[in-house]
C-alpha cells in the first residue's frame, strides 16, 4: 500500500533533481558564504530545558492531515511572537507541495528573531542540507522512516560539514535503534503515524526510557495543552515540537507563554 509518506518522498525526489539542475553549485556556495554562522540549535534547546521547557515552535501554514491551519499566515510576525513567548528554537516548513511552505518563509522568520531555526522538510539528498544552509537554516530534520542507514549517515555528515545540528526523527523502537547509529544525540519522537495520521503519546512514553542519557529528547506532534507537556515531563521529557496548537491562536505570543511559561 502506498502511504502518504511514500507519496511525499516521491514528489520530493523529483523536486530535488529539478532544483539541483536549476541551481549551480557555485551559486549555492556563494549563498552559504553570505550567511551568518549557524546558531546552536541543540544548545538553545538544552539551555531552556535546564530550567523549564525547551520549545521548538513551528511556523506551519498547512498540512496534509489538516489542510489550511493558518489564514493570516505571517512568518516574521509568528517568529517574533514565538521568540517573545519564550520558544528556544523555530521550525519552519519549507515543503511547498504538501505543507504550503517556502524557503522564503524560513529566511523571513530567521531574519525576524535571534533564535535558531530548523528547516522542516523531507531530506532525501545531502544537497538539500547545503540548500538549507544557503537559506540560513541552523538545523535539519532526518526522518529515519524515509531513509536507509547509508542515506541517513550521508545527510548527517553534510549537516556536520556545514556546522548544523540534525534532529533525528523516529516513531518506534526499530527506528530508535537505527537513529542511535548516527552521531547526533538530538532525537525526536513523532507521535503522529505518518501512514494514517493518528496521534498517540505512548510512542514518546515508551521510547524515552531507551534514549541514552546524553540525548536531547524531543516529543513531536499533537501536543496541545500545558497538561500534555506536564504529563510528558512526568516521563522525563522536557523538549517539545509544537505547530498546529499554536498556529491556530490569535495571540501566538501569549499562547506560547501560557504553554511553556
Ligand atoms: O502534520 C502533518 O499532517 C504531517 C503529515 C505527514 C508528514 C508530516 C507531518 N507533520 C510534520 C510534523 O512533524 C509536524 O508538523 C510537527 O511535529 C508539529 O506537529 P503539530 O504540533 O501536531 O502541528
Amino acid at each position: 500500500m502506498t502511504t502518504m509518506l511514500d507519496r511525499i518522498l516521491e514528489t520530493k525526489r523529483a523536486e530535488v533533481i529539478a532544483a539541483k539542475a536549476r541551481t549551480g553549485d557555485t551559486s549555492l556556495r556563494e549563498r552559504i558564504a553570505a550567511q551568518t554562522a549557524p546558531r546552536g540549535f541543540r544548545a538553545a534547546l538544552d539551555a531552556k530545558a535546564a530550567t523549564g521547557y525547551g520549545l521548538i515552535a513551528e511556523v506551519k501554514k498547512a498540512s496534509p492531515s489538516k489542510g489550511l491551519i493558518r489564514k493570516n499566515f505571517d512568518p516574521p510576525a509568528h517568529a517574533r511572537a514565538y521568540a517573545a513567548g519564550g520558544a528556544a528554537c523555530l521550525s519552519v516548513l519549507t515543503d511547498e507541495r504538501w505543507f504550503q511552505g517556502s524557503a522564503e518563509y524560513l529566511k523571513a522568520a530567521r531574519a525576524a528573531c535571534d533564535i535558531p531555526v530548523l528547516r522542516k522538510d523531507f531530506m532525501v539528498d545531502p544537497w538539500q542540507v547545503a540548500e538549507a544552509r544557503a537559506m540560513g537554516a541552523d538545523a535539519i530534520l532526518i526522518i529515519v522512516a524515509a531513509l536507509d542507514d547509508a542515506q541517513m549517515a550521508e545527510i548527517e555528515a553534510a549537516a556536520i560539514e556545514h556546522g548544523m545540528d540534525a534532529l533525528v526523527e523516529v516513531h518506534d523502537a526499530d527506528e530508535m535503534d537505527r537513529a542511535l547509529r548516527l552521531k547526533s544525540r538530538l532525537i525526536g519522537v513523532n507521535n503522529r503515524n505518518l501512514k494514517d495520521f493518528s496521534v498517540d503519546f505512548q510512542h514518546t512514553y515508551e521510547l524515552v526510557s531507551s534514549a541514552p542519557s546524553d540525548c536531547t529528547f524531543v516529543a513531536e506532534s499533537g501536543l496541545t495543552t500545558r497538561a500534555d507537556l506536564d504529563a510528558m515531563a512526568e516521563h522525563g521529557v522536557r523538549c517539545f515540537l509544537i505547530g498546529e496548537a499554536l498556529m491556530r491562536q490569535d495571540d501566538v505570543e501569549t499562547a506560547t507563554r501560557i504553554l511553556i511559561g
